[in-house]
């Protein structure tokens, strides 16, 4: 029997099929579902999200890989979708690398970025980041490449360069970083389309725009992305953000009207639920398990 193709490979094929990619942010396992359902073919874990929505905290490298992988895992049990997790700064020196990448490949992951901020990192789009030198990220791409046990798993590298050191010292550290090894490369906190397309040009890995609201980065197209060479790009925290925004809604009016009968509208239905969770295929296994002849059902 052939053996099933890993994450990695499932991530890298999708990388080839769809042109460019959408990378759907999943903060959680249900979120994952939602995005499948929708017609993405890939999946993204953020940082952000593991911190803000799982843990509540800020994306100041609070969280760690334990936090990290269990989410990893919820989403990899429901979903088929290949997994792209940020790994920030990869939490320490190269063993700890090496073990981010071995317990996350466990996980069900296909794809990992690992940045070049230090490791007291910010989020991409604040000011104020500080980077590790580009020989000291090019260790730890060694050290993530070294480690995977899949050969198939995607190292991708993030540069948060642009910001502080501007776009000749972004595009020479992604060429590095590429020569180390990584598979494919994060411009992070892109202003300009042209700045993508240099990227782009120069090195000859596939490029990934992480096209985040409210940040540094214009929300470009995919056909504009695209048209730049672009051949990933990034949604982490769209749905997230508007899951959000609909939960404060909800909570503020059964404060306010004793009822939540004015936005019921905008809840999904208990029937649309149990056809995203496929429930009534969990209840049609319980009867056929269970259910006993001439018995009581
Ligand atoms: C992509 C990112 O690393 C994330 O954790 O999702 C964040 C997204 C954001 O804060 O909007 C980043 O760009 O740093
Ligand atoms: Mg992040």
């Amino acid at each position: 029997m052939a053996s099933p193709e890993s994450a990695g490979a499932r991530f890298r094929r999708a990388v080839e099929e769809e042109r460019p990619l959408q990378v759907a942010g999943a903060i959680n396992a249900y979120s994952a579902l939602l995005a499948e359902r929708a017609g993405f073919r890939a999946l993204y874990l953020s940082g952000a999200g593991v911190a803000n929505a799982s843990y509540g905290y800020p994306d100041l490298g609070i969280t760690q890989l334990a936090d990290v992988a269990e989410d990893v895992r919820r989403i990899a049990d429901v979903s088929p979708l290949p997994l792209l997790v940020d790994i920030d700064t990869g939490w320490g020196g190269a063993f700890n690398i090496a073990r981010s990448i071995r317990e996350l490949t466990r996980a069900g992951a296909g794809a990992v970025h690992l940045e070049d901020q230090v490791q007291a990192k910010r989020c991409g789009h604040r000011p104020g980041k500080a980077l590790v030198s580009a020989s000291e990220m090019v260790d730890r791409v060694r050290a993530a490449v070294d480690a995977r046990p899949d050969p198939a798993f995607v190292i991708m590298a993030r540069t948060d360069a642009l910001a502080s050191e501007g776009l000749e010292a972004a595009i020479d550290r992604a060429g590095r970083y590429v020569e180390a090894g990584a598979d494919m490369i994060f411009a992070e906190a892109v202003t300009e389309l042209d700045q993508y397309r240099a990227f782009t040009r120069a090195v000859d890995v596939p490029v990934l725009a992480n096209i985040t609201e409210f940040g540094r980065t214009p929300l470009f197209t995919v056909e504009e992305l695209g048209s730049a060479g672009v051949r990933l790009v990034l949604y982490p925290l769209s749905a997230f953000r508007a899951m959000s925004r609909a939960a404060e809604a909800v909570y503020a009016a059964i404060r306010r009207d004793g009822t939540q009968r004015e936005v019921l509208d905008s809840m999904q239905t208990r029937d649309e639920l149990y056809a995203v969770l496929g429930y009534h295929d969990y209840e049609r296994k319980l009867d056929e398990l269970f259910s006993r002849d001439g018995g009581e059902g």
